[in-house]
Parts: structure tokens; C-alpha cells; sequence
């Protein structure tokens, strides 16, 4: 199977193009206010008319209310939900029920401890993704550029297709991808020049490492 490649966090049309041209498999759109990457939702419906199938919409939320969820289903209408909080599984299994739509749980890592909860998410989610933890004064919970230590997912024998994020580029994806094992990978930071912005030229980088890896 190849490598699924998501771009997460993307604010432009010329951006968003670039990643799928180059054939992301996946393509993030954040709903988090604190977050350089955040997207109005009639914005985001602009970017996701523009996407045409030709890769799935995830919508990155963080703890997000009712409200919130039914909005952005309602307009984005994302193939993916991507959950980035502290969502409970009771909670992830109920919006799933809710929607219809797969979930992406996000798992922070920061040492060993930190995977206790996996079977509890497995049961629920669709796909996993693990990124490191944020330090406690971080103003946003990922997109950081930080990593983990990748050698935590040694012995980590999932079901479900899981991702690795967290301070990856298209230098070390190759390096990720090997010691992870993962079956995809998720970057933000990666393919940005500054917080937030994004870089045609990084994505297309990036993308071609990760399908030669
Ligand atoms: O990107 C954000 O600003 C963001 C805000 C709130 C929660 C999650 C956020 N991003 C997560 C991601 O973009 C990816 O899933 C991943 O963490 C990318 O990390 P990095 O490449 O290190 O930026």
C-alpha cells in the first residue's frame, strides 16, 4: 500500500493546489481560532469546492462543540474528521454515530506513558495519528514543528492504518516513515516558511520524498 501523505493546515488557493497536484492524499483544514492556519468555514467551503474529489477534506478540530461540528459538516462537507483535543473515545464514537464520517484521533507523545490509551482510541477511530506532545504554555495543541522520539512506536501493533506527524520534512520523512513503521504521514510546519505559511515548492518537496521512501 502506498504511503498516505496529508497537508495539514492549508490557507490558500495556490498552496492548496500545489498539494494536489502533487497528489496528497489527504489535505487539512483547521478550525481553531489560536491557530495561524485558521479557517473561516465559508473560506474553507471556498478551498474544499476547489479540492473536486481529487483528495479527501479533513477538518481539524480541537474539543469542538455541536455547533461548531454541524457547521462545518454541514459546509466543508469533509470526508474526514481529524480531532486534535482531548476528545474522549465515548465522545469520538458518538460523533461518529452523529455524522457518518471517519475519524483521525490525534495521540500526543511525549514518553511511553502516553500510548496507555491507545486501545481505548483504537476501538473507536478510524485512523490514528500520533504527533508529539506540545509543551503546557503552547497556545496551540500541534502544528508546532516539534517532534517526538520515534522509536516510542516500536512494538505498536495497530489494527487500524495509523500516521505520524510532528516536526517532519521532506529531509527526515524517509528516517519517520522507516523507524515508525507508520502507513502515512501528516506535515504542516514541514512545508511552511514562517507559521502559517505555506510553500508551494516545500509541498511538492515533501510529497516526492514521502512516495520515495
Ligand atoms: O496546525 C495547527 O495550527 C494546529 C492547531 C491546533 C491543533 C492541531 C494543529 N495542527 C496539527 C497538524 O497540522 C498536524 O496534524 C501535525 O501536528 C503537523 O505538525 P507539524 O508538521 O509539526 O506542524
Amino acid at each position: 500500500m502506498s504511503t498516505i501523505v496529508k497537508i495539514c493546515g492549508l490557507t490558500t488557493a495556490d498552496t492548496l493546489e500545489a498539494a494536489v497536484e502533487a497528489g496528497a492524499d489527504m489535505v487539512g483544514f483547521v478550525f481553531f481560532p489560536a491557530s495561524p492556519r485558521h479557517l473561516d468555514i465559508d473560506f474553507a467551503d471556498a478551498l474544499g469546492r476547489q479540492v473536486r474529489s481529487r483528495a479527501a477534506k479533513v477538518a481539524l478540530t480541537v474539543d469542538a462543540d455541536d455547533d461548531l461540528l454541524d457547521a462545518i459538516v454541514e459546509q466543508l462537507r469533509p470526508n474526514w474528521l481529524q480531532f486534535h483535543g482531548s476528545e474522549s473515545p465515548e465522545r469520538v464514537r458518538s460523533i461518529k454515530r452523529i455524522y457518518g464520517l471517519p475519524v483521525m484521533k490525534a495521540i500526543a507523545v511525549a514518553g511511553p506513558d502516553d500510548l496507555s490509551v491507545l486501545p481505548d482510541y483504537a476501538a473507536v477511530a478510524d485512523r490514528i495519528l500520533f504527533d508529539a506532545r506540545p509543551p503546557k504554555d503552547a497556545t496551540r495543541p500541534g502544528g508546532l514543528g516539534a517532534a517526538f522520539d520515534w522509536k516510542l512506536l516500536d512494538g505498536v501493533n495497530l489494527k487500524l492504518p495509523f500516521l505520524v506527524s510532528g516536526g517532519i520534512n521532506a529531509g527526515n520523512v524517509a528516517e519517520a516513515l522507516r523507524v515508525t513503521r507508520a502507513q502515512g504521514v501528516d506535515v504542516s510546519s514541514g512545508v511552511e516558511t514562517s507559521p502559517g505559511e505555506k510553500d508551494p515548492d516545500l509541498i511538492r518537496d515533501f510529497i516526492r520524498a514521502a512516495r520515495a521512501a
